[in-house]
This record gives structure tokens, C-alpha cells and sequence, in this order.
């Protein structure tokens, strides 16, 4: 597999705050690379260097195979790029907008094309402040591909919105990929990782902790099933499963490879405990349950 970007042994230093302190990813050529990790990781600050946005400590960045010492001009026309937030004129158009962005580059797709692509047609004359969290995010989506960039980057596409709206962003991401176009995205919803990415790193304090495809990364934690259940009757002192019971905010928790001997004995024991179960589930294990393995936190803390 072709690497289209690589960065290696890479460090932010600001003052005090190692914001990131020595990573090394390897991004390949027409797949969808997640960066996972909470708020404050490193994530923004990592994808921004690549950007050419802010300048390395140290570390050497390729590009197309080349390593480069500057995010040129060259470079930033076969880039895409969506900023976590992006402010744009509340008076333009959709239209305007799109075409404004399209400007700033040699070539551009045509506006119309991405209107149609993104799904944007019926909003083509709405002024952007009257635009729903969802349309912004796909306004904000032409206008990352609106030079056809071989390598997109999406810095946490779908914060602040609702599921659905979540739901029809990653089909249109992931329609890029299908078009060939390699996507670099930073996420801290587990969820959206497991949907989008090929490959994942994720990354705690400016480091990566874990990488792999999803299916490796959960295999890792060699788990079976999980029980999982509320109450508000039960207090910390437990010996059920001799301690094996986790307790993660307020969701006790239990592993397991005999799901059905388990729910008996929950059940046996919130009966001769007196304690009432509330929303029980059976699960397989998750991108989330990596992270809590690797460092004892939840991705959201
Ligand atoms: N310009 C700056 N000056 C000082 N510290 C900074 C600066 N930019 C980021 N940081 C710090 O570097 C660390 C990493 O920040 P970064 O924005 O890269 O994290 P992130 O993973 O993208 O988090 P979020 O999801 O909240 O954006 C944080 O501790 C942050 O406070």
C-alpha cells in the first residue's frame, strides 16, 4: 500500500504544554485514516501542522512521497481542508460561498456539481445563517473539496450535531473515499471511527497509545461479550463475580464469555441484594472499551 502521507517523530511544544510529543502516522493512499482521541489529545494541533497551519517543533512531514520542509502552494492545491469551526459570511449564499472557495484555487469543480454531490441543491439561495448545523457541515464539506484534493481532512466533521444529520455526513465522507480520495479525519465519538475508518490511531496527551483497524484494535483487548446494567439501589460494596463487576460513570459492567450463566447470576444476586436492574444490555466489545482498557478514562471524560 502507497503511503500518501507520512509524518514522522512529529512534536508540538507550546511553552509548558506538550500538546504533542512524538508521533509518527503513516497515511495511505485512497483509504479513510481516523484520529481518535478525547478533547485536548493533540488531534487539532497534529492535522493543522499537516494543514501547513501551524509549524512542527520537530519532526519530518512526506508528502506524495517527498519529504517537504513547507506546506506550499503546490502542496495546498491537492489538499482539502475543513477546520474544526469555520466562520463563514452569514449574508452569503450557499452559492457564494462555494464559488468564493473555488476562487482561491487553479482548478475547482463546478458549484453546481457540488450542489448536487452534497446534496445542497434546494438550499443553493439560502443566506448561510439560515442554514441548520447539518447543512453548514456539508456547506463546509464543498468547500473542502471544492479544489478535487487528493488527501481531505476533517478535523471532528460532526461535533454539535444531531444523529441523523451525524448519519448523512459520514455517507457523504464516505463517499469520497469510494471516489478514490484518501481522508484524514480527527473524532472523538468511537461510533464514527468504527463507521469511516480504515485505520485508526488513537491518541492520549499528544501520543498514540493504540493503531489498527477497527477490528484489530477491538480483538486486542481479547473480550468477549459485555453485560451492562444500571441501578440506583446498589451500592459500591460488591463481591459479585469477586470484584469483576467495573463500575464506568454510572453503567456497572461485566465481561464475559457465557452471557447466559451471567444473566442468571445478575439476576440471582440483584434478588437476594433487594436492588432493581435498570437497563440491561448485552454487547460486544467496542472502540470505547479500548480506550477505557489503555488508560482507565472514557473517551468523552
Ligand atoms: N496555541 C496554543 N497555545 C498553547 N496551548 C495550546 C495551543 N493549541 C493547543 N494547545 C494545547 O495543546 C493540547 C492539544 O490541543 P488540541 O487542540 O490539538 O487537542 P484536540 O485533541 O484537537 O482537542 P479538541 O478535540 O478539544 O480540539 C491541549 O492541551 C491544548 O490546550
Amino acid at each position: 500500500m502507497e503511503d500518501i502521507l507520512k509524518i514522522e517523530n512529529f512534536k508540538k511544544y507550546y511553552k509548558d504544554v506538550k500538546a504533542v510529543d512524538g508521533i509518527s502516522l503513516s497515511i495511505q493512499k485512497g483509504k479513510t485514516t481516523a484520529i481518535l482521541g478525547p478533547n485536548g489529545a493533540g488531534k487539532t494541533t497534529t492535522v493543522e501542522t499537516l494543514e501547513g497551519l501551524r509549524k512542527p517543533t520537530m519532526g519530518d512531514i512526506y508528502y506524495f512521497g517527498e519529504k517537504v520542509f513547507e506546506i506550499d502552494r503546490k502542496i495546498k492545491e491537492r489538499i482539502g481542508v475543513q477546520l474544526q469551526s469555520t466562520t463563514f459570511f452569514d449574508n452569503l449564499t450557499v452559492e457564494e460561498i462555494i464559488r468564493a472557495f473555488g476562487g482561491l484555487y487553479k482548478k475547482s469543480i463546478e458549484t453546481n456539481i457540488l450542489l448536487k454531490d452534497l446534496n445542497l441543491e434546494e438550499k443553493r439561495k439560502a443566506r448561510m445563517k439560515n442554514l441548520s448545523g447539518g447543512q453548514k457541515q456539508r456547506v463546509a464539506l464543498a468547500c473542502a473539496i471544492v479544489n478535487d484534493p487528493d488527501i481531505i481532512f476533517l478535523d471532528e466533521p460532526t461535533t454539535g450535531l444531531d444523529p441523523q444529520a451525524r448519519r448523512n455526513l459520514w455517507e457523504q465522507i464516505d463517499d469520497f473515499k469510494k471516489r478514490g480520495k484518501t481522508v484524514v479525519l480527527t473524532t472523538h465519538y468511537m461510533e464514527e471511527a468504527e463507521f469511516l475508518a480504515d485505520y485508526i490511531y488513537v491518541i492520549d496527551h499528544g501520543k498514540i497509545i493504540a493503531e489498527g483497524t477497527v477490528d484489530k484494535l477491538i480483538k486486542s483487548l481479547n473480550m468477549n461479550s459485555l453485560i451492562t446494567f444500571e441501578t440506583l439501589d446498589f451500592d459500591s460494596n460488591i463481591d459479585l463475580f469477586n470484584g469483576d463487576l467495573k463500575k464506568v460513570d454510572d453503567v456497572y459492567q461485566y465481561e464475559t464469555d457465557d452471557v447466559e450463566k451471567s444473566l442468571i447470576k445478575i439476576f440471582e444476586y440483584s434478588k437476594e441484594k433487594n436492588f432493581k436492574i435498570d437497563n440491561l444490555k448485552v454487547r460486544k466489545p467496542n472502540l470505547e472499551d479500548v480506550f477505557l482498557t489503555l488508560t482507565g478514562r472514557s473517551l468523552r471524560d
